[in-house]
């Protein structure tokens, strides 16, 4: 399924480097690092970086979600300050990503480096019906955080 997303490119470099889908099934296409020189982000440091790019999904029906990349993220320790990003479906801001080196290790992002990625999906708003009891009452009822055991 395709959607057709109103792009404004900010940083005349992704001109050449557009964000693309990696492969036919991908399900995030990479965001870069539109900074302008390389980027050391010290051991537990984070730094809102500029992506160079703004989308307009217009639509309430989506959002767009930027996760880490899981090289980056395993084997770097580059992951995301505020752990996922939420893109509301009225932003027209540039995206930015807020990239926090999680490890004991200093970790240089370089100019135009792919550093998170942009999932877009669907959501629902719900109209919220109040009551003061639920119709039935579920197999789970209010059980969680471990009710149905380990194994
Ligand atoms: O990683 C992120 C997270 C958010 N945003 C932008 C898009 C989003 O629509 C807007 C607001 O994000 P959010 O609602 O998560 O932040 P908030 O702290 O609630 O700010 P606001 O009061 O503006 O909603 O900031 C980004 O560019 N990158
Ligand atoms: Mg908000």
């Amino acid at each position: 399924m395709s959607l057709h997303v109103d792009l404004k490119i900010l940083d005349e470099r992704l001109k050449t480097q557009m964000p693309a889908y990696a492969t036919a099934g991908s399900a995030g296409l990479d965001l870069r690092a539109c900074i302008d020189a390389p980027l050391t982000l010290e051991p537990n440091a984070w730094q809102l970086v500029p992506t160079g790019m703004a989308i307009y999904l217009q639509d309430p029906g989506y959002a767009a979600m930027i996760l880490p990349r899981s090289g980056l993220g395993h084997k770097h320790g580059i992951v995301l300050g505020n752990l996922v990003g939420l893109i509301d479906s009225d932003y027209q801001g540039q995206l930015m990503v807020s990239a926090w080196n999680r490890t004991d290790t200093a970790f240089t992002i370089e100019p135009m480096e792919r550093i998170a990625q942009l999932v877009i999906v669907p959501v629902m708003q719900a109209h919220f019906n109040v009551v003061d009891a639920f119709a039935d009452v579920s197999a789970r009822g209010e059980g969680g955080y471990g009710s149905t055991g380990r194994s």
